[in-house]
C-alpha cells in the first residue's frame, strides 16, 4: 500500500470519518474503554492479529479497562499515510464487537 505522506487536508478529511480518533504528537491515536480488563485484553489480541494482517503496527497499550493505539508510518519517516487510516478503519469496524466505546 502507498506510503506517501498525507497532506493536512487529507488527514482532516479522514479524521472526520473516524470519530474518537485524533492526531497527537504526529500519531493517529484512539483510546477505547471496555467493560472489563479481560475484554480489553481480548481486543488487544484482535488488534494485534489485524496489525499482522496489514503488516502495519501501532504502539498498542493495554490499561485496566482501556486499549490505546498510536500509529504513524515508519516507512514514511513517521508521517501519516493511508496505511495508518486503514488500520484505524479496521479497528473501528470491530471495536463494537468487544463492547468498546
Ligand atoms: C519490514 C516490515 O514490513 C515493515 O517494517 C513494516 C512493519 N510494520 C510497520 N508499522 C508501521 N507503523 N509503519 C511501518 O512503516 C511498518 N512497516
Amino acid at each position: 500500500m502507498a506510503t506517501e505522506p498525507l497532506s493536512q487536508n487529507e488527514i482532516e478529511d479522514r479524521l472526520r470519518e473516524l470519530p474518537g480518533w485524533s492526531v497527537e504528537n504526529g500519531l493517529l491515536t484512539r483510546t477505547y474503554r471496555l467493560g472489563t480488563h479481560f475484554a480489553a485484553t481480548a481486543m488487544v489480541v484482535h488488534v494485534a492479529r489485524t496489525q499482522e494482517e496489514l503488516n502495519h503496527h501501532s504502539a498498542l497499550t493495554l490499561g485496566y479497562n482501556t486499549v490505546s493505539l498510536a500509529v504513524s508510518t515508519h516507512d514514511a519517516g513517521g508521517a501519516l499515510t493511508v496505511r495508518d487510516f486503514e488500520l484505524a478503519r479496521r479497528v473501528e469496524a470491530f471495536a463494537p464487537v468487544h463492547g468498546a466505546a
